[in-house]
């Protein structure tokens, strides 16, 4: 039996039925065709086809260890900071190869943001942290930082819990705040994306919603990608769903691979792989 969701799809969820009505399609902003990624000898994952789309909230999800982390990091080229870590396959973003020889890794980070699993603020002020990777970048006249670190912890719903407290450590905040401040400190620089990597795992229930309510604000700027092992968040947050399994060799070693991707409701309620169907219903990960 599928997961009883008792969620409706987000407001304005894909819908590539076709049928008369139906929204089309928005842009795809990262194609990935026949991806592999290797570590060292060791092929973590393949066979990932899929088109992400802009201002969508795209979920990752999957039993340990078949490859999610490794799929969202090649989005913005964090593997190339992983010594023996081999791409393999096409991953294209607004239509470009990522990883064409003329591209700059560093520059695609700035487009393409990452939010991580252990809230890690810098030991600054919250102002610092937020205003980190714009003075770093250095584009932004001094004169309007102010406004654009209002800005970001405005975006990140944390401007009126910390507006009279700028100066103070980052660290000295909750977890929670401390994920958002994370946040703000990531879509500061306007990315294009911003990826997540479980970023609500280290977080209590209330924290995780207040999170869960702020990415669904967020794709309304953002294109947003999120690894969970919350299979309720990815229902409740996303549009459409990736769903990855590993099979374990004779030499006991664990081979990822992307089984399916669909539309959130359809891979909840309607999937259309039995392995899919076993996963969602808490038969097997
Ligand atoms: N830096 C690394 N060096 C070597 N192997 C790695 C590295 N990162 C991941 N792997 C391996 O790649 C495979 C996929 O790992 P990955 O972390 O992408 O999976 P995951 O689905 O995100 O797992 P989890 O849900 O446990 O975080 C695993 O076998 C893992 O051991």
């Amino acid at each position: 039996m599928p997961v009883d969701l008792s969620i409706p799809a987000r407001a304005g969820a894909p819908d590539d039925s076709g049928a008369a009505g139906a929204r089309p399609a928005a842009p795809v902003v990262f194609r990935l065709a026949g991806l592999e990624v290797s570590y060292g000898s060791h092929r973590a994952v393949r066979d990932v086809s899929m088109d992400i789309h802009e201002r969508e909230i795209t979920a990752l999800i999957g039993p340990s260890g078949c490859g999610k982390s490794t799929v969202l990091r090649c989005l913005n080229r964090m593997n190339d900071l992983v010594p023996g870590a081999r791409v393999n396959g096409e991953v294209s973003y607004h239509g470009a190869d990522l990883y064409g020889e003329d591209v700059d890794a560093i520059e695609v980070r700035r487009h393409i943001g990452m939010v991580f699993q252990k809230p890690n603020p810098f030991p600054k002020s919250i102002y610092d942290n937020v205003a980190y990777g714009l003075r770093i970048d250095g584009r932004l006249p001094k004169s309007e930082l102010d406004d654009r670190v209002e800005e970001a912890l405005t975006g990140a719903a944390l401007w009126d819990e910390v507006k009279d407290k700028l100066k103070q450590s980052g660290l000295a905040l909750s977890g929670g705040q401390q994920q958002r401040l994370c946040i703000a400190r990531t879509i500061a620089v306007r990315p294009d994306v911003v990826l997540m990597d479980e970023p609500c795992s280290a977080l209590d229930p209330i924290a995780t919603a207040r999170i869960e309510d702020l990415m669904v604000k967020l794709a309304d700027r953002f294109t947003i990608v999120i690894v969970t092992h919350n299979m309720q968040q990815a229902a409740r947050v996303s549009d459409r769903t990736a769903f990855f399994t590993a099979d374990t060799d004779s030499e006991g070693v664990r081979h990822g691979r992307l089984v399916e991707y669909d539309a959130t409701e359809r891979i909840f309620n309607r999937p259309a792989d039995q392995r899919t169907e076993d996963y969602i219903s808490g038969r097997f990960g």
